[in-house]
Order: structure tokens, then sequence, then C-alpha cells
């Protein structure tokens, strides 16, 4: 181990994760089988209760609940390209809003239960303190990746060891799962330029209109991320170095996020493609982090779909949203819940007299 607290933290989150536990996917795949419903009528949810009773090592798996969506605020110096329209200064307003419980992500997590967490990793103002915002500052913002790396090495360790920190704590606290959050302006783009390191995909292919851009626009955003790919020599590399050639520091909080929930056996619901490109840094680290991945939606960005199909998972919701803030993997929550309900509440063919048409045709 190396001697530097951050990195050693890292290590051990990482050698924590486990590998999906064979035995107790068996047993829920059998119990699915089992319960008074045709085979398989629960579709994709038989597939999520699966996938937890294998994170948990057992079936059935605890109850998904209580949740909370951690929310991973930054600032990006590549704003400064002019790759989205709002201005920066909107990060820290929206900081604000999230305290006062005002935004989008507010109103989903009441609606569904989920508890609210702000962490400041990065945003370039200072924040008043507020109830449910952790300072957890690492920089004022990135530097602008298409003009060097986007932050230090020292930088990304702190910053993954953050969200490493703040998913064992709420582990601690009691919740059972966790949910990614993000808020930056520009940070689509740096989404972008990790999502083609990580895959491989060209820039076209992955770089999408953020919050709304027009094609002038589009296409600068495009030849930026193109630019600091060929800059830093990407796609290759350690992980960490790219995170730290073109990342965010909410993406590299977020990838600690993830690994920290996988760690800990705590389901981690994906939001859009800020989630999704720190998943793919996450699981480049460490690839059985996946099996305590969900994928709560369907981003319109492209560079999304590229994101899920190459860490192997199935969006649940597919309400062509464009947010973030974790908008979309709350949505989700009810239904990953639902899912694990079943393998607890539901009666078997045996229990609740019914006949199982099924095995019975077999034996005729
Ligand atoms: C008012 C407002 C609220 C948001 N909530 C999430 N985002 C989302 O949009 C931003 C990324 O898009 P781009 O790369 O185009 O700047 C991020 O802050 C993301 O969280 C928002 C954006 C705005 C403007
Ligand atoms: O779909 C997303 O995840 C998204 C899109 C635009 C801005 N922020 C997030």
């Amino acid at each position: 181990m190396s001697s530097d607290p951050m990195s050693d933290l890292i290590e051990r989150t990482v050698a924590a994760v486990p590998r999906p536990d064979e035995a107790a996917m068996r047993d829920a795949r059998a119990h699915q089988d089992r319960l008074t419903k045709p085979r398989g009528a629960l579709g994709a949810l038989e597939d999520v209760s699966v996938r937890l009773a294998g994170l948990a090592g057992t079936c059935p798996p605890p109850l998904p609940a209580p949740a909370a969506v951690a929310i991973f605020a930054a600032d990006h110096g590549v704003h400064a390209q002019g790759v989205s329209p709002w201005p920066q200064e909107v990060t820290a307003q929206m900081v604000a809003n999230f305290a006062v419980g005002g935004a989008v992500a507010n109103a989903f997590a009441r609606q569904v239960g989920a508890e609210v967490v702000v962490v400041d990793v990065g945003v370039a103002a200072d924040l008043p303190a507020a109830p449910g915002l952790l300072d957890r500052k690492v920089a004022r913002g990135t530097a602008d990746l298409s003009q060097g790396p986007a932050m230090t090495a020292e930088q990304v360790r702190r910053a993954v060891a953050a969200g490493i920190e703040v998913a064992g704590g709420l582990a601690d606290a009691g919740h059972r799962c966790l949910i990614t959050g993000d808020m930056g302006i520009a940070n689509t783009t740096a989404s972008a330029a990790l999502i083609a390191a990580f895959t491989g995909l060209p820039a076209e292919r992955v770089t999408g209109r953020g919050t709304g851009i027009d094609d002038t626009v589009h296409a600068r955003k495009i030849e930026v991320v193109r630019t600091a790919l060929a800059r830093h020599g990407l796609p290759g590399g350690d992980p960490l170095d790219v995170l730290a050639a073109v990342g965010g520091l909410e993406h590299a909080a977020l990838a600690g996020f993830i690994l920290g929930a996988a760690a800990r056996r705590v389901p981690v619901l994906l939001d859009g493609v800020i989630a999704g490109a720190a998943a793919l840094a996450a699981a480049a680290l460490c690839p059985d982090v996946v099996a305590a991945c969900v994928a709560g939606h369907r981003s319109v960005e492209p560079g999304h779909a590229a994101t899920v199909e190459h860490l192997g998972l199935r969006p649940l919701v597919d309400l062509e949203l464009r947010l973030g803030e974790g908008t979309g993997a709350l949505l989700a929550l009810p239904l990953v819940q639902s899912s694990v309900r079943v393998l607890h509440e539901v009666a078997t063919f045996d229990s609740a007299g019914v006949s199982d048409k099924e095995s019975r045709s077999a034996i005729d």
C-alpha cells in the first residue's frame, strides 16, 4: 500500500468491492420462478432483484430503503470555451436552491421519500453553510481541460476520497440505496470527454447538446472534446489519470461514491450522462463495481447510450429527460424497491395454493 492516506482509502475501497454472489443470484432466480405469476412476467424487474441479491450475498436482499441522493456540485474551467449557454454562477445558485428544497431533484426526492445531501466538491464560489450541504471543496472549479489537465492527481484523489466518505457516511446512517446526483455548468462537456476516453468512441458520437445548444455551439463542443482527447493522448492510461486530464471534481467524487456504495454492498442508482461517465471511471478502477449499479434512466444525451451499453446496464425509465441532478434515478427508485419487495412479500404457488400451470403441464 502507498503511504498517502487518500490512495490507501481508494485501494481499500476497491479491494472491498464484492464479486456478485452466484448462489444468492440462483436463489433469487429460483424464488422468482416460484412466485404467483407466470415465469419472467416481471421482465427487467426480475433481473434487478436478482442482481441486488448477488450484491447483498443473500436472498432476499435487504429492501433498498431508506434511500439518499447525493448531489455533487462543481465548476468547470472548460466553461471558458463557450460550451454551455448558461453562466457558471448557476452552479452556486442551484446549490442554494437545493439547500432550500426548490429544485426538481428536491421535489422528486420528496415524492419518493429520499433524503437529499448536497456536496460541494468544487464550486467556484464561497457557499454559505446550509443544512444538508457538505463542504468538501477540493478546488474552486477545474482548470480548462482543453488547455491542459483539468485536475492534479492530488485533487482527483481528494475528490474520489470525498465521494467514498459520503457513501460510507450515508450507509452508516442506515441508507440502503444511494442515488447519484450532480450539478455543474459545463459538466456535459467533461462527461463527453470521459465517455470517449473510456469507451474509445469518437467525440462526435458521444457529445450531446447538454442544457440545449444550437448547431454552431454543438460543433464547437465536439471540437473541444476532440482536441482535448488528442492533447491528452486519450483513450488510454490509468483511470485516475483520465479523470485528472478531462474529468470534473464531481465526476471524481461520483466515482468514489459509486465505489464506496459497492464496497458496502449498498446498491447505487445511477442518474444520467454525468453519473454514467463517473461509473465508467469507477468500472475502469474496479470492474466488479458494475454489479452494484442500476441505471435509473436513459438520458437523451448520445454519450449515455454508449455508456450503458459499455457497462452492460439496462436503464429502467426512458422519459427523454436531460436534466441531471439525480432526477432520472429518483424516478426509478420505486421500481428498484418494488423489484425487491416482490422477493420479500409475494406468495409462492405452494403457500397460496395456486396451481402452477407450468409445472403441472410438465408432469402431464
Ligand atoms: C437551471 C439549471 C438547473 C440544472 N440542473 C441540472 N443541470 C444540468 O445541466 C448542467 C450541464 O449542462 P451543460 O453542460 O450544458 O452546462 C449541469 O449543471 C447539470 O447538472 C442544470 C442546468 C441548469 C441551467
Ligand atoms: O441527461 C443528462 O444526464 C443531462 C443532460 C443535460 C444536462 N445535464 C444532465
